[in-house]
């Protein structure tokens, strides 16, 4: 799968941090039984790519990615887990050649308009705008689609349930992503049932956007 196809396969991409890895395949069954398939396990613990593994090898209907790509070296050990897709915060002239040499799709971080240009210079279409509350939200978005109408936007950091529509109403966003799904006190208690109704919620978004 490429990455456009990836982002059209649902409006919200979770953004999952994993510090039990027992919690991994439960909570990617949870959100996949909500109607999520598409899931960012982040490279932000000891544990993400054995969670990544487990989570390739026994969730079926995920489609499971890596985020927090921010070294060179993630991409292979991404890859060698079974990730699908990557995602990094921002993008650098090592990561561009990284990505370059593997099979991982990425989906590229920006947050200025610099940072689109030196990322679509580099062949990328599809981008994370992060943080994107922070870096002017809506306002912001609409302010890139003037220069940049051919890219498309995953707006990543600082959106939840209440605003995520706002976000999926605008032209060039295909998909948000977001923390909200797995919030950090439902995976402590793993109350998977929880992060199932969340979510639901958020595939339906894409019903209405
Ligand atoms: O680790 C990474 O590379 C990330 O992907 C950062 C996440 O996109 C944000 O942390 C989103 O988090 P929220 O603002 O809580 O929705």
């Amino acid at each position: 799968m490429n990455i456009l196809s990836i982002m059209r396969s649902g409006p919200v991409i979770p953004v999952i941090v994993i510090d039990r890895l027992e919690d991994a395949v439960p909570l990617a069954r949870a959100l996949v039984t909500g109607g999520v398939r598409v899931l960012e396990l982040t490279l932000r613990t000891p544990v993400a790519l054995k969670a990544i593994e487990a989570i390739a090898n026994e969730v079926e209907g995920a489609i499971i990615g890596v985020g927090t790509i921010t070294r060179p070296e993630d991409f292979d050990a991404s890859v060698k887990a079974g990730a699908l897709f990557g995602v990094s915060p921002g993008l650098t002239p090592e990561l561009v050649a990284a990505s370059r040499d593997s099979s991982l799709p990425l989906l590229p971080g920006v947050m200025t308009p610099s940072d689109v240009i030196a990322a679509r210079a580099a062949g990328f279409t599809e981008l994370k705008l992060f943080p994107a509350q922070q870096a002017g939200g809506v306002g912001m978005l609409k302010a890139l689609g003037g220069p940049f109408p051919e890219l498309s936007f995953c707006p990543t950091g600082g959106i939840g349930a209440a605003t995520a529509p706002d976000f999926l109403a605008l032209p060039n966003v295909v998909c948000v992503g977001g923390s909200w799904l797995t919030p950090g006190d439902a995976v402590a208690a793993r109350d998977w049932g929880r992060i199932t109704a969340l979510a639901q919620d958020a595939a339906r978004l894409g019903q209405t956007a």
